[in-house]
């Protein structure tokens, strides 16, 4: 019987999610373990049949690893982030990236599965540290998924040496971010030559995925900086409900909705013909760690902050309207001929009709990190987005925010760091996150 067929389906209504305590307990131990682990980790994925990638919201339930897109882009937001970009060590070449990339996988897909990491966390060899680390024993998967990316400088490292003999391959859309007005980035949270998000419902799990592709990378690659995130900041399903940004404004009402196949295809996946072919069927993801002046904002009154955004504070509707989703109209006028969205307000820069059509699937989470040492909050959002061309997508309405007629919102935040990685497309069992690439 394969581990597999212990499981119970992974869309069976009332059965109950499987723990990772509880399928501890019905592989009975590390001959099984290591057994599935050798068989290219093809034992850790469910059932193709009772594909869970995209659909299940509920709290605990697998979301399915294998597939022709990598989870985490267009599976409805968990509540939680850990994310992490990564450089590989100097010395390291391409014989060792892959060993990086499929240790990363076969580890990767287990844990999506609710599985421990190689012998597990309990039942390797005693005089040998665990396979695992152990925090997530019991816990149930939490619909945790690892999303790796590329970043520019596994092309092309800073001396501008090919490392890795990829650079040839490297996609147009793989095009350096251009520096903003009003940037702040701290290099040491910026870039990295690759990056692992991982999206859970349970932050032990995120945390103990990252945790445990950092140990699997020592003496190969080291964490360069990684962020802890809360509370999605973007409803990216349909069925999802709108929630609040730490400036308590509904985010994600006008997001890219991931169950539109066309707008996904269109504006989220890399498609074939567009670059390399590697990379079809991948995204490109941009990530800014925009910290927020909360004091300053919250000295704000509530008509200001309401022009800022050009959104109502307590319904998220448009100025004058009453309900969310009703249509954003940017040319409507109040009684005095005035514009309801302001020029400057951040809704009408960011719009795809400011932006020669662009859109972005906002996938991006709040994050506080305690205060400064001005007592300051230290909180803002770690934005993430996916999209097909960052070039003609990102850079685009970041252009428009931070240009000449300004976003009205720049008063209160400051980008601070930034990434952007090449989502490789998804991997079916027995292959490695990249292989198209490095293979
Ligand atoms: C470059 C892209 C964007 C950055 C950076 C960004 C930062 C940012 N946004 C908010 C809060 C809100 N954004 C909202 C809408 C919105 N934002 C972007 C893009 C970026 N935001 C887009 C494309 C849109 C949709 C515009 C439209 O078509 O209407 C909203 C309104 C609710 C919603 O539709 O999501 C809020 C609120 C913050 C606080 C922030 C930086 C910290
Ligand atoms: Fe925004």
């Amino acid at each position: 019987m394969t581990e597999t067929q212990h499981r119970e389906p992974a869309n069976g209504a009332d059965a109950p999610a499987p723990s990772r305590r509880r399928m501890f307990g019905l592989l009975g131990g590390a001959a099984a373990l290591g057994a599935a682990v050798g068989a290219g980790g093809t034992a850790a994925g469910l059932d193709a049949t009772s594909d869970d990638r995209h659909g299940s919201q509920t709290p605990g339930r697998p979301v399915e690893f294998f597939g022709p897109h990598q989870a985490g882009i267009a599976t409805p937001a968990q509540d939680r982030l850990h994310f992490a970009a990564f450089d590989l060590s100097p010395t390291v070449g391409r014989a060792d990236l892959v060993a990086l990339l499929t240790a990363w996988t076969a580890a990767a897909s287990r844990m999506a599965a609710g599985q421990g990491v190689g012998t597990g966390a309990v039942t390797g060899p005693p005089g040998a540290p665990p396979d695992d680390t152990g925090e997530a024993l019991g816990l149930p998967p939490a619909r945790l998924t690892l999303t790796v990316g590329f970043g520019t400088s596994l092309f092309t490292d800073p001396d501008g040496r090919d490392r890795f003999g990829i650079a040839a391959s490297r996609p147009p859309q793989l095009a350096d971010l251009p520096a903003f007005p009003g940037d702040a980035l701290d290099p040491a949270a910026s870039g990295g030559d690759l990056c692992v998000q991982a999206c859970a419902d349970d932050p032990q799990v995120a945390v103990h995925a990252i945790r445990n592709l950092a140990r699997i990378a020592r003496g190969t690659a080291s964490v360069r900086y990684s962020q802890l995130g809360f509370g999605r900041t973007s409803s990216t399903s349909t069925s999802q409900a709108t929630p609040r940004n730490m400036m308590g404004f509904k985010d994600g009402t006008a997001n890219l909705k991931t169950e539109d196949v066309a707008a996904m295809n269109t504006h989220v996946w890399a498609q074939p013909g567009d670059g390399p072919d590697w990379m079809t069927g991948g995204s490109y993801l941009v990530s800014r760690r925009i910290r927020m002046l909360i004091e300053p904002w919250d000295s704000t009154p509530l008509v200001e902050q309401e022009r800022v955004i050009g959104r109502h504070k307590g319904s998220g509707a448009p100025p004058g309207l009453g309900d969310e989703f009703d249509p954003l109209n940017l040319s409507s006028k109040g009684p005095d001929g005035e514009l309801l969205i302001d020029a400057n307000a951040h809704v009408r820069l960011a719009h795809s009709s400011h932006n020669s059509g662009a859109v972005l699937l906002r996938r991006g989470y709040s994050f506080t990190d305690g205060t400064d040492n001005l007592g300051r909050l230290d909180a803002g959002l770690f934005f993430i987005a996916y999209q097909r061309d960052p070039r003609r997508q990102f850079v685009t309405i970041q252009n428009s925010l931070a240009g000449k007629t300004a976003d009205a919102l720049n008063e209160y935040i400051q980008h601070v760091g930034s990434g952007l990685f090449a989502c490789p497309p998804g991997v079916q069992p027995g292959q490695y996150w990249g292989q198209r690439l490095l293979g």
